[in-house]
């Protein structure tokens, strides 16, 4: 059968070291880095790990807040969200994981996107 992704990237240890290298460039970015102020860059890394894991069919329980409820009043607008998810990627792949992993794992991310990028109006 198919191998499972999440087992097939080495599962959690892989996530929080991609999100681990991510949280730096994403707060480091002169464009996202502002709307992280006060966020603890620990919490933010285990919450992505949890919810990657979950979306990817891994024994995870994402234990945090609702995607809509944590970025609406927030106005991510689309731009943003895609330089957020660039960071991922070169994250992912400084990290090792191929093409088609890293790829797999971006079309878990990407429904994401409607909640993140609501505002309300
Ligand atoms: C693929 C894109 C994104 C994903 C998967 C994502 C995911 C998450 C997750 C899992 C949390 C934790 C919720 C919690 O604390 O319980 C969070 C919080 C947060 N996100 Fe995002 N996010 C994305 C894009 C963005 C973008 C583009 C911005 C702003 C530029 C942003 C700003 C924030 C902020 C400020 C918080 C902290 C919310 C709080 O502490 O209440 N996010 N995000």
């Amino acid at each position: 059968s198919k191998p499972d992704l999440y087992e097939e990237i080495g599962g959690s240890a892989t996530l929080s070291k991609v999100f681990g290298l991510a949280i730096n460039r994403i707060y480091n970015d002169p464009m996202l880095g502002p709307h992280f102020e006060g966020v603890p860059k620990s919490h933010l890394r285990k919450m992505l790990t949890e919810q990657t894991c979950a979306l990817i069919g891994g024994p995870c329980e994402y234990t945090g807040k609702d995607m809509r409820e944590s970025h609406q009043e927030r106005n991510v607008t689309e731009a943003e969200f895609y330089a957020l998810v660039e960071h991922v990627q070169q994250a992912m792949r400084l990290i090792g994981l191929t093409y088609q992993q890293e790829n797999r794992i971006l079309a878990a991310l990407a429904p994401l996107k409607e909640d993140i990028i609501y505002q309300a109006q």
